[in-house]
């Protein structure tokens, strides 16, 4: 499939009017062929109006045509083949494995949704029937189910160029709701933003969907997506990106007429509690099994673990005799963009200079856009009285929190902001101090894991991929797993209203064959 560096526009490819600019190859920092053409207000204008015209007709879509359509949407990027995982490479500096790994999440997350939307349990029907003579008033027929919002902003990520991009988890779940979708493409993945681009565009007319259930626009800078954001026929947003990125766009959302949600995924310095019976048992083990999660793609992971809090003791010794060991023999690996390498390094310069820190290990060095991985560390008092260190540092560098006792602990994990996970290390002999640690971990974060670590999101139906501010906007909520669709819906209760007008959802009969909740109890379709 040729690249062609245009706008999709419903069904039309546009060759956008804007600045134009190139993909750049993260390995080298070399321009990639073709370039891309900034999308202008009137393609913003374009897209937005196309979905608005298809939101009503795709929302009403049956459940079986959606979920159809969310398959054709996995089989089309499965079909772009190679040509997909190569630009990839190219543009992200990712390694073919992982791509790969990532090109199967992101159809296996399609195809989560699609059962999803075929088991219609997301629409929560309920069914109040009406009592004329209940005394001292009737009770109405009241019938509610959720409706799609509109259409919704999604924001592709740098980091994972397929999973949490044009056709990653923000739009899968949009759609799956009911919701057209409007993808802008992260300038550091145009290619591979298009390719994906082409294939939903595709499964759209393969399904015979009317033209703007999904559009996606290039940009080079800010400009598309504010627009898209102000835009009063958005009205909902999906990010994963930087805080500054994320509260821009949380802040543009607020200023509107008529505000909408904005489903941000920002910093997340994801805490590491190592307890004391843990440490002693298996500290070297556990220090060697961090290294492999904290440099993980270069460090690029929301869910890295980038703070580790733990007691003083030979355990934590051992510890980090291990983990230093292991991350002086790590390669350095190409980083994103030639922006967030420099990022990096000066994140990881910021912690070299501050004079509560101590450096104990530096991974091996590489050329000019490689990640060299980091180890530092500090004590909690100096944590606590220093807020520059609970900052993201995006890429392979952790800090070590030493603490005098638990207490120290947990008077870190307090001072904390919102969190994506949490993990704890613990054998049985730590259950109390963990059962004590608990909740304020609730409070914190959005996921708690034992004896592993936060990378690498299961994709599933007890996920939650959120968190507390500013993990996340909105810590009710999860950008992975199915819970997701939940952000793009919005209860409508429709009260005595004749049969022959209802949704089919709320007919009597049960049509769709759903559970549905009647008078408060849930009900197997059939019973
Ligand atoms: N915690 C996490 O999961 C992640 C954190 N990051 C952090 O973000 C830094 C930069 O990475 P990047 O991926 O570019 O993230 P950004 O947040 O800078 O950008 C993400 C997307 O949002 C757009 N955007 C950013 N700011 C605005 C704005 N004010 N108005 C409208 N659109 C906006 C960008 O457009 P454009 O690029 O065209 O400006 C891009 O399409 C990294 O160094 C890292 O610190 C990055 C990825 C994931
Ligand atoms: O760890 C993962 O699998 C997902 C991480 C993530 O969501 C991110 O880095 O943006």
């Amino acid at each position: 499939m040729p690249i062609t560096g245009e706008n999709l526009i419903g069904a039309a490819t546009r060759r956008g009017a804007g600045e134009t600019f190139r993909a750049v190859e993260a390995a080298t920092g070399n321009s990639l062929e073709p370039a891309f053409a900034s999308a202008t207000p009137t393609d913003v204008e374009r897209a937005c109006a196309l979905a608005a015209e298809a939101f009503d007709s795709y929302r009403e879509t049956s459940l079986e045509d959606r979920a159809r359509f969310l398959e054709a949407v996995a089989d089309a990027i499965v079909a772009i083949g190679d040509e997909l995982i190569v630009r990839c490479m190219a543009e992200s500096g990712l390694p073919r494995a992982r791509l790969e790994g990532e090109r199967g999440r992101t159809v296996g997350q399609l195809k989560m949704f699609a059962g999803v939307v075929r088991d219609g349990g997301f629409l929560e029907a309920r069914i109040d029937p009406a009592q004329p003579d209940r005394k001292p008033l009737p009770r109405p027929d009241l019938r509610l189910r959720q409706i799609a919002v509109g259409p919704v902003a999604v924001f592709g990520a740098s980091n994972f160029p397929l999973a949490f991009s044009v056709a990653g988890g923000d739009t899968a779940s949009a759609l799956a709701a009911g919701c057209p979708v409007v993808a802008k493409a992260h300038p550091a993945h145009p290619g591979t933003s298009e390719l994906v681009g082409r294939a939903v565009q595709a499964a759209v007319k393969e399904c015979g969907l009317p033209e703007g259930v999904f559009s996606l626009l290039m940009d080079s800078g800010i400009a598309v997506g504010q627009a898209l954001v102000a835009d009063p026929r958005i009205a909902a947003v999906g990010f994963t990106g930087s805080r500054r990125g994320g509260v821009a766009l949380m802040q543009a959302a607020a200023a509107r007429t008529q505000p909408i949600p904005v489903y941000a995924e920002m910093s997340s310095i994801n805490p590491v509690v190592l307890l004391p019976a843990a440490l002693e048992a298996r500290g070297r083990d556990i220090g060697r099994a961090f290294v492999g999660s904290l440099t993980l793609g270069s460090g690029q992971f929301c869910t890295n673990p980038g703070l580790i809090l733990a007691v003083e003791s030979a355990g934590l010794d051992g510890f980090l005799q291990a983990a230093s060991a292991a991350l002086r023999e790590t390669q350095a690996a190409t980083m994103l963009t030639p922006g967030i390498h420099k990022a990096y390094c000066a994140g990881v310069a910021a912690l070299e200079a501050n004079p509560a820190v101590t450096t104990l290990a530096q991974g091996l060095a590489g050329g000019t856009h490689q990640g060299q991985a980091a180890l530092f560390s500090t004590t909690a008092q100096a944590f606590l009285a220093d807020h520059s260190l609970a900052e993201e540092v995006f890429g392979a560098a952790s800090l070590v929190v030493r603490c005098p006792d638990l207490a120290a602990i947990r008077a870190v994990l307090e001072r904390l902001e919102g969190q994506l996970t949490a993990a704890v290390h613990l054998d049985e002999g730590d259950h109390d101090a963990a059962r004590a640690l608990l909740p304020v971990l609730e409070r914190r974060v959005g996921r708690i894991l034992v004896n592993g670590f936060g990378t690498g999101v299961e994709v599933g139906h007890a996920m939650v991929h959120g968190g507390p501010y500013p993990a996340t906007s909105d810590g009710r909520t999860t950008s992975v797993g199915s819970l997701a669709i939940h952000r793009f819906l919005r209860p409508v209760s429709y009260q005595d209203l004749p049969e022959a007008l209802l949704p089919a959802a709320l007919r009597d009969g049960n049509p769709l064959k759903l559970w549905r909740r009647q008078d408060g109890k849930l009900v197997a379709p059939g019973a």
